[in-house]
């Protein structure tokens, strides 16, 4: 069973801004660079959970996904081969760079590169924002955050994601023509959200939650001062109560920057349908309309 969002990497010719930006604005520390100038960023600590890579465009570099054991790597292998697609072993030289104990990957049916490892690094009592902040962000058990991926298909995709990966429903949001489905896999309210776009496919959104009100508060007004875009303004969502803005950071995707998440519990926890986004708030700005809504990935012919 996959435990957490335990990081994420992206690769943009705008990585090297992360290395003001991350801090100053979001207040994540910068944890080292790669020889190619890779940019790794902590939110707490563990060794690093944000990965910017060089390149030449924006885009998702992979999900990393925490499971417990190697066992249960080797579980999870098993069903994603069952599904028909390929895994590879990540390798000693990969899991030394990603700072995890052992590894493997894959590429899902919609081009999304996903990581599976255990054992990730950790340097207890290290974190230092890179700002002052009222309390650091909310990890632990809930991992770093959650991820938003578009699919073309939402029946093949919750088939996939839940079947065959684990990820457990949390609710719906039906607000024609959004369509979106919410899974968790620990206490925070989703992982992993999918979004369905007819005829796309790609990354939508990553979120990082700090555990003060006052956080998203400072963050906003550093976007309105450094003119970093925002793309929703303050708003609170309907099904995981969360107080968040969305900007558009300087790889090319959106982040949400929340706070007050629900925490959900397994055993009692029933999935409902929403018709709305929001309860107030999280309006459209202008650059709603101008900037990329998503990276999306390039269509490949499969088998
Ligand atoms: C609705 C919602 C609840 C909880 C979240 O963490 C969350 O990110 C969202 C989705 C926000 C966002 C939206 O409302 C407008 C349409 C968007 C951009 C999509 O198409 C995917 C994400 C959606
Ligand atoms: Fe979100």
């Amino acid at each position: 069973m996959i435990q957490s969002l335990s990081y994420i990497g992206f690769s943009s010719p705008g990585y090297a801004e992360w290395l003001t930006f991350g801090p100053e604005v979001l207040g994540m520390q910068i944890a080292g660079r790669g020889d190619d100038g890779t940019v790794r960023l902590r939110v707490d600590d563990a060794d690093h959970r944000l990965v910017i890579h060089p390149g030449a465009e924006h885009a998702l570099a992979y999900l990393g996904w925490g499971v417990r054991t190697p066992a249960e790597l080797a579980a999870l292998t098993a069903r994603i081969e069952e599904y028909g697609l390929t895994v590879h072993e990540g390798g000693p030289e990969l899991a030394a760079e990603r700072r995890v104990a052992g590894l493997s990957w894959f590429e899902d049916p919609w081009g999304n590169r996903h990581e599976i490892s255990w054992g990730q690094f950790r340097h207890p009592g290290s974190f230092r924002p890179g700002r002052p902040m009222g309390g650091g962000f909310v990890t632990g058990e809930q991992g770093l955050g959650h991820a938003v991926l578009v699919v073309p298909d939402m029946g093949e995709a919750n088939d996939f994601f839940t079947r065959i990966l684990g990820f457990r429903l949390s609710d719906r949001i039906i607000d024609p023509p959004l369509n979106a489905q919410f899974y968790h896999v620990n206490g925070r309210h989703h992982s992993l959200a999918i979004a369905e776009v007819p005829g796309a496919a790609g990354f939508q959104h990553l979120m990082v939650e700090v555990a003060s009100l006052d956080d998203v508060g400072i963050a906003y007004d550093l976007c309105e001062e450094r003119d970093v875009p925002i793309v929703l303004t303050i708003g609170r969502h309907v099904n995981d109560l969360m107080t968040s803005f969305y900007l558009y950071t300087p790889a090319g995707f959106h982040l949400e920057y929340g706070h007050g998440g629900v925490v959900v519990d397994d055993a009692l926890w029933e999935p409902a349908t929403y018709t709305s986004t929001k309860i107030w708030g999280h309006r459209g700005t202008r650059y709603r309309d101008e900037l990329p809504f998503a990276l999306f990935n390039e269509p490949k012919e499969r088998g």
